[in-house]
């Protein structure tokens, strides 16, 4: 369904270029959530971005992005604001910056049928905001986002989200900031999405990632590092920053990942988790593993599987 090859994002600085994300090959498939986790500035919002051409004017940006066979970076921008609108569905990290403030969430979610030639009836506007769990739509839809909640509000996100039945919805850390009974109701209604439609789903939050994905794929530096059925995943992480990632979690040993992680102007040699490493050997300073297909459905960038 949507496909990325050899997606490799830059910028030019005065320290020479950054490449914040670099030969990212994924598919993610039909209605399926596919979810990205990785510490903070390991690249999964530039990531994610890309696909919506949403990357800040100084970005560089080559590969491809395909979406049903289309590439959509080589798309004139006009063209990107129509798949943008119905094809791809957004939940943003923060719903008071995608809300806007002087119209009620009924105007605004009506704009958007509108725009998108979907039925912005009554009914279809209060079918919607069901399927994003509100309550009493009626009420809700009249009022203003400074009226919401933030779970409402994040909800309300959700509802714009899906309101053009896009192909894919991308959420970008939709959970960040919640408090954790709306988070898991949050988590509740997008697990009901799940069945309808592909979800790209970023996120810090192991516990969201496991109720919700079907694969996971792990980022460390700008590089994909692991991809795996989600099932295998958290019973046997393969690679050995998998491995820390979910050993940081409470419910496990809640053992700290051991340094920090490289500065994005840094260049590694080898593999680029070496430095973090205990299982290093001095082949993985020198070489940079290549991503390998352990069985059908993991893969793992990791010179212990090469
Ligand atoms: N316009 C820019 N110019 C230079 N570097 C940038 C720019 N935008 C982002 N970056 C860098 O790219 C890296 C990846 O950023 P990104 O937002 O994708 O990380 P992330 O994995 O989503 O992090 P988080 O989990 O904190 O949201 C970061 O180190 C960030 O500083
Ligand atoms: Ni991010």
């Amino acid at each position: 369904m949507l496909n990325m090859k050899d997606l490799k994002i830059s910028f030019p600085s005065k320290e020479g270029l950054l490449i914040p994300v670099d030969s990212v090959d994924l598919e993610i498939y039909r209605k399926e959530t596919f979810t990205i986790i990785g510490e903070s500035g390991c690249g999964k919002s530039l990531l994610a971005n890309s696909i919506l051409g949403l990357l800040p004017k100084d970005a560089q940006i080559s590969g491809n992005v395909y979406l049903e066979g289309r590439d959509l970076l080589s798309l004139p921008e006009s063209s990107l604001k129509k798949i943008r609108g119905k094809k791809i569905g957004m939940v943003f990290q923060n719903p008071s910056t995608s809300l806007n403030p002087v119209f009620t969430m009924r105007s605004q979610l009506y704009e958007i049928l509108k725009y998108s030639g979907k039925p912005s009836s009554i009914n279809n506007l209060i079918y919607l905001t069901g399927k994003a769990g509100i309550r009493d739509p009626l009420h809700r839809l009249a009022q203003y986002p400074h009226q919401l909640s933030g779970g409402l509000k994040q909800r309300f996100t959700v509802a714009f989200g899906i309101a053009t039945d896009p192909d894919i919805l991308i959420a970008d850390e939709p959970t960040t900031g919640l408090d954790i009974t709306v988070k898991m109701q949050l988590v509740e209604m997008l697990s009901t999405l799940h069945s309808e439609r592909s979800i790209l789903l970023i996120t810090h939050d192991l516990d969201v990632a496991y109720k919700l994905s079907d694969r996971i794929a792990v980022m460390y530096a700008g590089e994909l590092v692991e991809i795996s059925a989600a099932d295998k995943f958290f019973n046997e992480p393969l690679h050995p920053y998998s491995k820390h990632l979910l050993d940081s979690h409470p419910s496990r040993k809640m053992k700290p990942i051991p340094g920090n992680a490289p500065h994005i102007g840094q260049r590694i040699k080898g593999c680029r988790f070496n430095l973090r490493c205990a299982c290093s050997s001095s082949l993985c300073s020198q070489h940079h593993p290549e991503m390998k297909q352990i069985d059908k459905d993991r893969y793992v960038r990791c010179l212990a599987f090469a």
